[in-house]
């Protein structure tokens, strides 16, 4: 699918180069040196927007390939006000990959992430297997990976692949809950909560005793929509 381009002036935005720049530092991008965390897929920006205003301790990177959403969501934090979230329209593990260190996150947010539901283009999901060992590479030890969706082999898929990888731990005390006290609703959330369908989280942490040595670097070369930067930007 072709996006219209539309500019994005706004400064809450920034314009990623295509490939990293010597010495770049995304976490530069924010007045004030905190830790960071990475929203993946932030739509139109409603749960940033929350979530920033939730824990001012933390940088947030908010990502999306879909333009129009960017310039949303970069509108939506100017009219807030919060001067923690900056946003980029970037493909989540070409932005891991090459332009985050490791051990860089205190948390990871992917909320309703393109379900899917055909047998056939399963293979399209983000989380799988090689997503959750690269998103364990760029945590730092002990930072969060929160996963949320609407639907239910989704969440069981990625539910049943946690538990056999070395290095994440759970935080709740079952794989997949139906509530997490706390955490916002996104656009996509409430849409499916209306509709009275519920939305399956899943909370997840570095293990805080992993050694850097102990997480393989990542491994993704290959995936549906990982083409996306080069395409769009050739
Ligand atoms: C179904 S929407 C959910 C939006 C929002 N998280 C919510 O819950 O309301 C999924 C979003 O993820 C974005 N997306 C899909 N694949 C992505 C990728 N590989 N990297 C970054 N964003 C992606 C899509 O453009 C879309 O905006």
């Amino acid at each position: 699918m072709t996006q219209r381009m539309i500019e994005i002036t706004s400064p809450i935005f920034f314009p990623l180069p295509r490939a990293p720049e010597e010495g770049m530092d995304l976490s530069a991008l924010f007045p004030e040196k905190r830790p960071l965390a990475l929203e993946i897929g932030c739509g139109i920006g409603d749960f940033i927007v929350q979530l920033a205003r939730l824990r001012p301790e933390l940088n947030f990177l908010a990502i999306d390939i879909y333009n129009k959403g960017c310039l949303k969501t970069c509108n939506r934090i100017e009219r807030a006000e919060l001067s923690n979230v900056r946003v980029l329209r970037a493909e989540a593990r070409y932005l891991l990959t090459h332009y985050l260190p490791p051990e860089s996150l205190a948390a990871i947010y992917i909320n309703c992430p393109d379900p899917w539901p055909k047998k056939r283009h399963r293979d399209r999901r983000l989380v799988r297997q090689e997503f959750l060992q690269t998103a364990l590479y760029y945590l730092r030890p002990g930072g969060d990976f929160y996963f949320s969706t609407d639907f239910q082999d989704y969440a069981e898929d990625v539910a049943a692949l946690l538990p056999e990888m070395t290095g994440y731990v759970n935080v709740l005390d079952q794989p997949l809950v139906t509530e997490l006290p706390g955490y916002p609703l996104s656009k996509y959330m409430r849409r499916f909560l209306q509709q009275g369908q519920p939305i399956h989280f899943i909370h997840y942490r570095r293990d805080p005793h992993l050694p850097p040595e102990g997480v393989a670097p990542p491994t993704i070369d290959t995936g549906f929509r990982l083409h996306w930067r080069r395409v769009e930007h050739a």
